[in-house]
């Protein structure tokens, strides 16, 4: 385990975000099979309120089906899953999660879109303040259609985020995004999540990403977690630094010593 210093930075305050504390996300001894093949195996894990945790790992050692047990969408073979001491699927609106597709509705406005994550009835200023805190507010009459890939998952962010959740649930929002526009969104969730306070947890297969987002990297492997990485955030990251470089090296290291 290890720790890296990074020096702070000035983030505007998105104007829709009320500092919230966060929920406590609490795995334990979280088994999940599927036709009798043990794909997750006694797992404890807890992330804490406002912690900002991925996961990476290899493709199928059971990244997706840990997060689909964190957002309450599957349930565990054996072993408890809890938000703030609840079981996941009875998180309600504590909760939102992120796709890879932003999984708009293609006959509603942007504006309307974003409503979408209001679950108390309709409040113009939330989405208003959501869509300008995602740099869209000039696009609130559009249709989906009509907005660029990275415009779109920004609509899903504005939507995930208006309703002020306590946990954010990203399962490789921004996979399917060139790499620029995703330096964009990486750079947009982490101020959100500096201000916001909610907790994270993001599946991603990118390194550099996780490093760059996360107060916490864990490297899963077949059936558990191979390794932790803490990491101590107090501002912005300098990419390509050497100490980012070598925090990903090691996470690399445990991925595929697996
Ligand atoms: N609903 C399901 N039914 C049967 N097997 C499943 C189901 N969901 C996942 N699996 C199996 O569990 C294993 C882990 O899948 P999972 O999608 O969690 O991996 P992953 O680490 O997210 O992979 P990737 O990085 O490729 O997305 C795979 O072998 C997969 O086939």
């Amino acid at each position: 385990m290890q720790a890296v210093n990074i020096l702070p930075r000035d983030i505007p305050v998105p104007p829709m975000l009320r500092e919230n504390t966060g929920v406590t996300v609490r795995l334990a001894n979280v088994s999940r099979s599927f036709d009798g093949n043990r794909v997750l195996n006694n797992l404890d894990l807890e992330v804490r309120p406002g912690e900002f945790v991925s996961i990476v790992g290899k493709s199928g050692c059971g990244k997706s089906t840990l997060l689909r047990l964190i957002a309450g969408l599957d349930r565990p073979t054996t072993g408890s899953v809890t938000v703030d001491g609840v079981p996941a699927e009875r998180a309600g609106d504590r909760l939102r999660i992120m796709f890879q597709e932003p999984r708009l509705l293609p006959w509603a406005s942007v504006a309307d879109n974003v409503a979408v994550g209001l679950r108390e009835g309709p409040d113009p200023t939330a989405v208003e303040c959501a869509l300008a805190s995602v740099q869209l507010s000039d696009k609130a009459g559009d249709w989906p259609a009509q907005l660029s890939g990275g415009q779109r998952q920004r609509v899903a962010l504005a939507r995930a985020l208006v309703s002020n959740p306590k946990l954010l649930v990203l399962d490789e929002p921004l996979g399917a995004l060139d790499a620029l526009t995703r330096l964009t969104m990486q750079n947009l969730i982490r101020d959100m999540h500096a201000k916001a306070g909610f907790t994270a947890v993001l599946v991603t297969h990118d390194v550099a990403e996780a490093v760059a987002l996360s107060d916490r990297v864990i490297v899963l492997g077949q059936g558990g977690i191979l390794h932790r990485v803490d990491i101590l955030r107090v501002g912005p990251v300098r990419r390509g630094s050497a100490e980012i470089a070598a925090i990903e090296a090691e996470i690399v290291d445990a991925i595929f010593a697996a």
